[in-house]
């Protein structure tokens, strides 16, 4: 047996949704600069469910489904008030209160491709109301609800501090959300896709993917980022410290990717609003910071920054508790771990690779009390 540790080059599925060919991040054809620039989050939901752009009245249809479906059934707001509040990782908490919602979806189970697609929305539309939900709860504030006048990214940033979001801030939300919202088959995508393979359901493929981002060497990374830059703590301390940590063997945060080679065309758009926002907050340090460890690590290892890295000083800068930039990463990416999961299920067949034995030869058994 060959094995390709990590899977690495190996292709598991065909998939209509993204692509990512000579470091060129496309949805459904679409470059990511132009989306990224031009889309709000709700076209690229819709993008990836359908793989076309809205027309506008396909646009207010989805809009008002995804208005209607925000609200969180009580019984998950209760359940926040059970959980060791001060400990537990927002993180731990979306994918309980996911794994939750599936048990107040009566349709959870049926596997009809118009029952999938309305599950589809109900979680997508939840998902902002759950992350804000528990962020306030945690700090002894009751939930802000849903507004449905608002847009996806200012509703977020509404429900989060109960005053609705000035335009910047809006715009620069909105961009992270559709930078975010899908990118081909990364690890918490591909779990999604084997969970759902098996015909379960759409609520355990995405919590098994939260479950799978949560990790710093995917979507967790974020947080990370922001950690080692607030221990670096001022642009003096950078060279000592990205140097040691080089030395070490240690990985920094927020660089390398599995894929990209020359860099990630999305981390260009986060280095201009980090830039910008961190200015306007008048809190300057966090992308000089960034800026001096990407020339150290690119210089040193060629490793280029990746989503994550300059994604953590731009949400820093609004206002954003630092353990919630990957529920955020998780708010915008269900939407293509939706994508994919209904096209699993279009097109299913079980996900289930080989695995090259290590272990003992053949072994004979021995009653416990004849063990030495
Ligand atoms: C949304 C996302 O998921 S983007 C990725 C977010 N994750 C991070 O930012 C965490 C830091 N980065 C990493 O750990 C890796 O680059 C990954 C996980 C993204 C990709 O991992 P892989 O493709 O398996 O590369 P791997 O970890 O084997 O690294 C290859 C070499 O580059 C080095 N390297 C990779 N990333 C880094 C890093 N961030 N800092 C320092 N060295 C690194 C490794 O130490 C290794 O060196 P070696 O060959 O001398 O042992
Ligand atoms: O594709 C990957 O391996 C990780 C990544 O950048 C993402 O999920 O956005």
């Amino acid at each position: 047996m060959t094995v390709t540790r990590g899977l690495e080059g190996v292709v598991a599925t065909t998939s209509s949704i993204s692509s990512i060919i000579d470091d060129t991040l496309t949805y459904v054809g679409y470059n990511i600069d132009d989306l990224a620039e031009n889309a709000s989050f709700e076209e690229v939901i819709y993008l990836l469910w359908h793989r076309k752009l809205p027309t506008k009245s396909e646009l207010e249809v989805l809009n008002k489904q995804l208005a209607e479906n925000a609200e969180l059934p009580k019984e998950v707001l209760d359940h926040f008030k059970m959980y060791p509040i001060n400990s537990v990782h927002p993180m731990a908490a979306l994918r309980t209160a996911v794994s939750l919602l599936g048990l107040y979806d009566q349709d959870a189970d049926v596997m009809e491709q118009e029952s999938n697609y309305l599950k589809a929305i109900r979680l997508q539309a939840k998902m902002p109301t759950i992350v804000t939900a528990f962020a306030r709860i945690r700090k002894g504030l009751e939930p802000v609800a849903p507004r449905t006048d608002l847009s996806f990214a200012a509703n977020f940033l509404y429900m989060l501090s109960g005053n609705e979001p000035d335009a910047i801030a809006v715009d620069a939300f909105n961009k992270a959300l559709v930078l975010h919202a899908d990118h081909e088959l990364n690890a918490s995508t591909f779990t999604a896709r084997v969970c759902v393979a098996t015909l379960s359901d759409v609520y355990s493929g995405v919590t098994a993917a939260i479950g799978a981002l949560k990790g710093p060497l995917h979507g967790g990374a974020n947080e990370a980022v922001m950690k080692m830059l607030s221990e670096i703590g001022s642009p003096d301390n950078v060279e000592s410290y990205v140097r040691e940590k080089l030395a070490n063997k240690e990985k920094i945060m927020g660089f390398g990717h599995r894929v990209y080679r020359q860099g990630d065309p999305r981390a260009k758009h986060l280095r201009v609003m980090s830039e910008k926002l961190t200015k306007l907050t008048g809190e300057p340090q966090w992308y000089e910071m960034s800026t001096k460890i990407e020339a150290i690590v690119t210089g040193e290892k060629n490793l280029p920054p990746n989503v994550d890295f300059y994604s953590a000083s731009m949400y820093h800068s609004l206002g954003i508790d630092h353990d919630l930039f990957t529920p955020i990463f998780a708010v915008s990416r269900v939407s293509g771990w939706l994508a994919h999961i209904l096209e699993q299920y279009d097109n299913n067949r079980l996900i289930r690779p080989r695995a090259d034995y290590t272990g003992p030869g053949m072994q004979v058994y021995v009653p416990v009390d004849q063990r030495s």
